[in-house]
């Protein structure tokens, strides 16, 4: 992978959306600080959306629609709560925080003509338009970017790990996932260091981990899954209790016998903590209350994962399905994990289902 050069498939959409992501970290970190209750909604389904989610999202999608008009975007959010009289409020601080974040000044990398920099603010109607961009109901067929703003959004309102994560898919095949970290360290080994990274991949062109601070310009790392053993093993889970069956995964890796605790990690931060090493094995098993997993909460990782040179699949064995629309469909659960374990967790995931058939009967 090489973001500058633009001889590689999809080096264009690699920059923009390099790009995209940071500026939507850097206004998520700095509506953290100065978040306040009357910012935070709640969704039908009872999860949180907050003005960095919709915020980030009319950036993303505004930088899309300027750079690739043709690309349908399949993303989280949508404007209808701000298009109403009781969504003024909110829907002031949005344009306010995304059109701060778009006029900002050029980075080293960035282009002028992608819509960015001093002068380029839009109207309060092109950024609630720029938001139902996200509209899109997915597909098959054809080339359509998926978009989440804020993955993990309980873990941005703890102050931990929350991600924004952008894919391109192509006839249902991610091609390209780019996550931005605000909250991750540089280097595992040094949790107290530096923070902020974004992780992106481009299929066929490896994995790689960027600064934050300047993604375009500066170092990068290339990142292979490591090979473990049953003793340097750990899992990566939800820090969330209603969002993965967290008993199933200590059985699962009773089995395997795994002796290093979980690490909890929130968001799409588990996929890059799992390219880099941090962690062994991402596994996520429904709760069993009927939730359907988005394509946009899997799309970037899993490309992530794929080039770091490890396998993701359902719970099964199976390769995820993004050619469904806005899910994933019957939710068999996550396992990604370096190729030599993946097998071994396949079957200790299909044993302990087998206990848990049992000791129902
Ligand atoms: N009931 C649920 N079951 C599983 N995942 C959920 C549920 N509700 C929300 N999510 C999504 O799970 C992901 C975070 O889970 P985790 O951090 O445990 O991996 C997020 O994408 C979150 O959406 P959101 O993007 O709104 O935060
Ligand atoms: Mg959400
Ligand atoms: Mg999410
Ligand atoms: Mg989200």
């Amino acid at each position: 992978m090489a973001a500058n050069d633009t001889a590689h498939p999809y080096a264009a959409e690699t920059q923009i959306a390099i790009a995209a992501v940071r500026r939507a970290c850097v206004l998520t970190a700095s509506v953290f600080n100065k978040l306040v209750k009357q910012e935070t909604l709640t969704k039908d389904d009872k999860s949180p959306v907050t003005v960095g989610d919709f915020a980030a999202q009319a950036v993303i999608n505004t930088i899309l629609d300027r750079t690739f008009p043709d690309d349908p975007i399949v993303g989280e959010e949508d404007a209808t709560d701000l298009r109403i009289e009781s969504g003024r409020a909110l829907r002031d601080r949005i344009v306010e925080l995304a059109n701060d974040t778009l006029s900002a000044d050029l980075q080293p990398g960035e282009k002028e003509e992608w819509g960015l920099g001093p002068n380029h603010g839009r109207t309060v109607d092109q950024l609630l338009d720029a938001i139902d961009r996200g509209n899109y109901d997915g597909g098959r067929t054809g080339r359509m970017w998926t978009l989440d703003p804020i993955d993990g959004t309980k873990g941005f309102l703890r102050g931990e790990q929350y991600a924004v994560c952008l894919a391109l898919l192509v006839d249902a095949r991610v091609e390209l996932g780019v996550i931005g970290c605000p909250n991750l360290p540089v280097a595992a080994s040094n949790p107290s260091g530096p923070r902020g990274c974004i992780f992106v991949a481009v299929r066929g062109q490896g994995a790689y981990q960027l600064l934050l601070d300047n993604p375009l310009g500066g170092e990068r790392t290339k990142l292979t899954i490591p090979t473990f053993t049953a003793e340097s093993l750990n899992f990566l889970e939800s820090v969330e209790k209603a969002h993965a069956k967290l008993s199933f995964n200590e059985r699962v890796s009773q089995i395997l016998g795994v002796t290093r605790a979980p690490t909890r990690i929130d968001s799409q931060a588990k996929y890059c903590a799992l390219a880099r090493g941090d962690g062994g094995v991402y596994l996520r098993m429904p709760v069993g209350s009927g939730y359907k997993e988005k394509i946009w909460d899997h799309a970037a990782g899993s490309i992530l994962v794929e080039e770091a040179g490890g396998v993701i699949s359902d719970g099964r064995g199976e390769p995820l399905d993004f050619s469904l629309g806005r899910t994933l469909g019957e939710n068999y659960g996550i396992v990604a994990c370096g190729k030599d374990v993946h097998p071994k967790v396949i079957a200790a995931v299909k044993q302990a289902k087998a206990e848990e058939a049992q000791s129902q009967l």
